[in-house]
């Protein structure tokens, strides 16, 4: 179970915890008006059945308590036990209206506070509960008939119809609720389809920032910051290849063949790279012919025979442009190596010198200043 997931069920086990604790209180508070109506005569069975009766809703609620804090509670669809708890209390509820002769009326906002507990349940099943808070009332007002201890029909109408009203009344409301959770939800659903569509449209704007248009390579900007970022993270002992590549004679390609065939091969070399290079391998193109190319954990020789390795494939390229035959396309590399806590401007300029050099030098070659007495 992810960690995210394991946090959640935490947090709905407490709410739970606290619904339950909200729950107890209330049939603490009943249980109290059930003894205060024994000492006040109301009660008309004997004090055994009241205290029989007490023994069971505390036992009732402890079998709650050990399910919520077992955590058996969430292998069901509502962890919260709504309408096993709801069903309990009618039925007490009812025992209890059912021994309490005269006083049955002033206790009859009971029902309705029970059902305050499955108001979030969907209206069709809300309905079901109020459906049966009712017949319990009638039912046993019935029962009062035909025991023949009905002593007030007329006052039995009255409290049964306000009980119908006020749980029409009810059912209306929680309606209502249900309605308007519903709507949040989708609500919450739209906006989280438009936050998934900002963040890809964000996701391709950063693409865009950061690829260059012509060869799809990284440009510059994202370079650096991915270099930066590589740099930070070397460990001692561990070494970074940068070097820095120029096409040779590129203006003459501009000038002779056209900037669209200059164009044509800024790309071939960008693919030509991109298949010489491994997948960690980073290469950005640096601006105008000239690209910059970042080795992870390299050293010298393997990053001078990376580099060679790019060169050559250049130079043996195929014609990339009719008028372009292959052999007349070569580039110059300038290589340096990053250590752990180099600055990256100075190691940039280690390898442009290393550039010149190998421009100098007669170019379609590679120079490399590992230090910067080389360079
Ligand atoms: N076709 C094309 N040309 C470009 C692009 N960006 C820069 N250039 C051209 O690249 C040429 C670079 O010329 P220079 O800096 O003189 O270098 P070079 O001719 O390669 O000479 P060396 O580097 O000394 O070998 C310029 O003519 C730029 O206009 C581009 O996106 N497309």
């Amino acid at each position: 179970m992810s960690a995210r997931v394991e946090l959640d069920q935490q947090a709905l086990q407490q709410l739970v915890m606290k619904r339950f604790a909200l729950a107890a209180l209330t049939y603490g508070l009943a249980l109290l008006l059930t003894w205060v109506s024994v000492a006040a005569g109301f009660y008309t069975a004997p004090v055994s059945v009241a205290l029989g009766s007490s023994l069971l809703i505390v036992l009732s609620q402890l079998v709650f308590l050990a399910l919520f804090w077992s955590g058996f509670n969430q292998r069901f669809r509502d962890p919260s036990l709504t309408q096993p708890q709801v069903l309990v209390a009618l039925l007490w509820l009812t025992c209890l209206l059912f021994n309490l002769g005269s006083a049955r009326g002033s206790l009859l906002v009971l029902y309705l506070l029970v059902l305050m507990f499955a108001v979030f349940l969907p209206p069709r099943i809300f309905i079901r509960y109020a459906v049966l808070a009712f017949l319990s009332f009638v039912g046993l007002t019935l029962l009062d008939f035909h025991l023949g201890r009905l002593a007030e029909p007329a006052a039995f109408l009255l409290e049964a119809s306000v009980l119908l009203v006020t749980l029409v009344w009810m059912c209306l409301f929680v309606n209502y609720v249900y309605q308007l959770r519903q709507r949040m939800r989708q609500r919450r659903f739209a906006l989280q389809v438009h936050q998934d569509t900002l963040r890809g449209m964000l996701r391709q704007l950063e693409d865009l920032a950061s690829t260059d248009e012509l060869t799809g390579l990284y440009n510059r900007r994202r370079f650096l910051r991915i270099a930066e970022g590589e740099l930070a993270r070397l460990r001692k002992g561990h070494q970074i290849g940068l070097a820095l590549i120029d096409l040779d004679h590129f203006k003459r390609i501009n000038d002779v063949h056209g900037h669209a065939a200059g164009d044509r091969v800024l790309q071939t070399f960008a693919a030509i790279a991109r298949a010489c290079l491994r997948d960690g391998d980073v290469l950005a193109r640096y601006g105008g012919e000239e690209f910059v190319l970042l080795l992870p954990d390299t050293d010298a020789e393997q990053f001078g025979i990376c580099c060679e390795r790019l060169r050559e494939a250049f130079a043996n390229a195929q014609p990339v442009d009719p008028g372009i035959p292959v052999g007349q396309l070569s580039l110059s590399v300038g290589l340096t190596l990053l250590n752990a806590g180099d600055d990256l401007d100075a190691s940039l300029q280690r390898a442009d010198e290393a550039l010149y050099r190998a421009k100098r030098g007669g170019r379609n070659r590679c120079e490399a200043a590992w230090t910067s007495d080389n360079a």
